[in-house]
């Protein structure tokens, strides 16, 4: 934790299609994380508002205006006093562009684990597995 004992947060977002699909994205770096898949996302700069960080980040790393909706799950990050917070959205203008991933995937329920997904998300995904088919989208989405 660090010295204020507030978790740093990084946040990212479980985008979800409208065939209950959801999107998931394989990092090109650092060499450690390379080849690893998560949900879109980063840090939360100090200051700034959680939801519009993860607009920014979607912005950022897909190119696409995303929608953010409830919280998903949380979980510890390797790095001390670090957090990930994963959210519920969904695309409301663009198509994802490959700009700092190598590759993306819609995986369908029973795709979940098709991706070696970053070790911290594995709680995370079994979250998703119970969510999706479950509730339809705006209940989930909160928005
Ligand atoms: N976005 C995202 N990060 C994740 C996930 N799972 C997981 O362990 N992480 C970790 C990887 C990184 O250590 C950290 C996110 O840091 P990052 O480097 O992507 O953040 P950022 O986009 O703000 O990048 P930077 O500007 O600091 O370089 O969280 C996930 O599902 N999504």
């Amino acid at each position: 934790m660090e010295s204020s004992g507030i978790p740093r947060v990084v946040v990212a977002a479980a985008l979800v299609d409208i065939r209950e699909r959801v999107l998931a994205c394989c990092r090109r770096g650092p060499s450690a994380l390379a080849g690893g898949w998560e949900f879109p996302g980063g840090k939360v700069e100090p200051g700034e508002d959680e939801v519009a960080a993860l607009v920014r980040e979607c912005r950022e790393e897909l190119g696409v205006d995303v929608e953010v909706g409830s919280v998903l799950g949380e979980v510890p990050l390797p790095a001390d006093g670090w957090v990930l917070r994963v959210r519920f959205g969904r695309i409301i203008a663009g198509e994802p562009r490959l700009i700092t991933h190598s590759a993306h995937r819609w995986l369908a329920r029973d795709e979940l684990d098709d991706v070696p997904w970053l070790a911290p998300d594995a709680p995370l995904i079994e979250d998703l597995r119970r969510y999706l088919g479950t509730a339809p989208p705006d209940t989930r989405s909160g928005v």
